[in-house]
């Protein structure tokens, strides 16, 4: 039998704190540098900066005429101006001549507005008459151009250090000039789950064995957080084979995750293995009491989590999630949260954070009305139940009830 080598704190460490001591195993990451085209899902790691303002010209918002507002400022329904069309102007070929008085040029939408022009009148507002224009209303100075620089000037920030990249800072990084983005190396993450009774997915059960579903979670989330796992797998309850996971693992990955075998157990072979290097402490939060962290002996942070899948999954989004984010130097570290309102009932334990998994009932609404996702709410086994969780509520610790119409904070996933 394995017996840990030392008893865990019987006092609860607050949330707050062991966060802290998680966070203060980061370190950012290098650099890599990628084509526009694939930072997605990346963050960034140095500002993008316009080479050129944009738009780059006074450029026309819609299809139809350039011209000079003086030439129209008398004109109405009953005595239209006529113009004569000199030119045209389209998008990526600029009109060859100015808009001189008594004159207008053809226009489509994006191209250069004319020298001599400072409005466009929409050609649902002309009637053309070979190569005349008679156009029975006003324009006023600038009506249907997009100045220059309207929305960024050249050598002005267009994305900041930090930022995380989806579709729309890409088409942001492309329209500044930008050909490829220097951003964060995705930390090296390895997961590792601990237990005799886990089978890897999809595998032949044998007599009290369960499918490990751990280790999928960890290391989708960690993906999903951006990182880039290197290695999954599961060992027994057998100190010596963890041992020698962990030895390959150190300095070779940037942080390892491991489930299960914290708590108070005679086979918790993760507090047996890594009591020195690691702090066991109980947290006060529901679930994920039990957990770990600390250094390998070449300095590779570890992070323990608890093995119910529950607590685990709880376990990255308060720890993890944060740590990966703090390695990756993301402007955002937490993920979104917002207010809603308790559409259900439920007993939260004594001095525990709780962090239940909730439904929407109602987007619609400023304030969303949120449920548990299960009635078995945050049991820290119900992992099928898990799957219906759109939130996670933080229920502070000084709660004992959630009643309906009680505001409460919800962490979306
Ligand atoms: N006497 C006490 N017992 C327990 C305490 C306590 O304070 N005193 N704490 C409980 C709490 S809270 C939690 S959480 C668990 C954490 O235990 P471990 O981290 O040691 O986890 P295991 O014992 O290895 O497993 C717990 C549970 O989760 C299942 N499991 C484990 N790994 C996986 C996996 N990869 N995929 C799916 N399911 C997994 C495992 O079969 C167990 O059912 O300790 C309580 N006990
Ligand atoms: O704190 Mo444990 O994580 O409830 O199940």
């Amino acid at each position: 039998m394995n017996h840990p080598s030392e008893p865990i704190a019987p006092t609860l460490r607050g949330v707050a704190e062991h966060r802290a001591a998680v966070l203060e195993l980061a370190r950012v990451t290098g650099t890599d540098e990628v084509d526009v085209g694939a930072g997605l899902g990346r963050v960034l790691a140095r500002d993008v900066t316009a080479a050129g303002s944009l738009p780059a010209w006074d450029s026309s918002a819609m299809d139809g005429y350039a011209v000079r507002g003086a030439d129209l400022a008398r004109s109405s329904a009953d005595s239209p101006a006529v113009l004569d069309v000199v030119g045209e102007a389209a998008a990526g070929v600029p009109s060859a001549v100015p808009v001189a008085p008594g004159t207008a040029v053809r226009i489509m939408t994006g191209a250069p507005v004319p020298a001599g022009a400072d409005a466009v009148v929409r050609q649902e507002d002309v009637a053309r008459h070979g190569a005349r224009v008679s156009i029975g209303r006003p324009a006023h100075r600038g009506e249907h151009i997009r100045p220059a620089g309207d929305d960024v000037r050249a050598g002005e920030r267009v994305l900041a250090a930090g930022a995380d990249l989806g579709p729309a800072q890409l088409a942001a990084a492309v329209s500044a000039g930008a050909r490829s983005l220097v951003v964060r190396r995705r930390p090296r993450v390895a997961v590792l789950s601990t237990g005799a009774e886990l089978v890897a997915a999809g595998g032949a059960l044998g007599p009290a064995q369960i499918h490990d579903s751990n280790s999928v979670l960890l290391a989708a989330a960690a993906t999903e957080a951006g990182a880039e796992v290197v290695y999954r797998d599961g060992v027994t309850d057998d100190v010596a084979a963890l041992r020698t996971a962990l030895a390959e693992l150190d300095g070779a990955v940037d942080l390892v995750v491991t489930s299960g075998g914290v708590s108070v157990g005679d086979h918790d072979v993760v507090r047996e293995a890594l009591t020195g290097p690691v702090s066991f402490v109980r947290v006060a939060m529901q679930p994920g009491k039990p957990q770990g962290s600390g250094r390998l002996a070449a300095g590779t942070p570890v992070v323990c989590l608890p093995g119910n899948p529950v607590s685990a999954f709880v376990s990255f989004e308060v720890f993890v999630r944060p740590l990966l984010r703090t390695m990756l130097a993301a402007a955002a570290v937490e993920q979104r949260s917002g207010w809603g309102v308790a559409d259900d009932a439920w007993r939260v334990p004594a001095d525990r954070e709780q962090y239940m998994p909730v439904r929407l009932e109602d987007a619609a609404t400023d304030l969303p009305r949120v449920r548990r996702a299960v009635p078995g709410g945050s049991g820290s086994h119900l992992v099928a139940g898990l799957a219906a969780a759109q939130g996670l509520a933080v229920v502070p610790a000084h709660v004992r009830h959630v009643r309906p119409g009680d505001r409460l904070r919800v962490r979306w996933l």
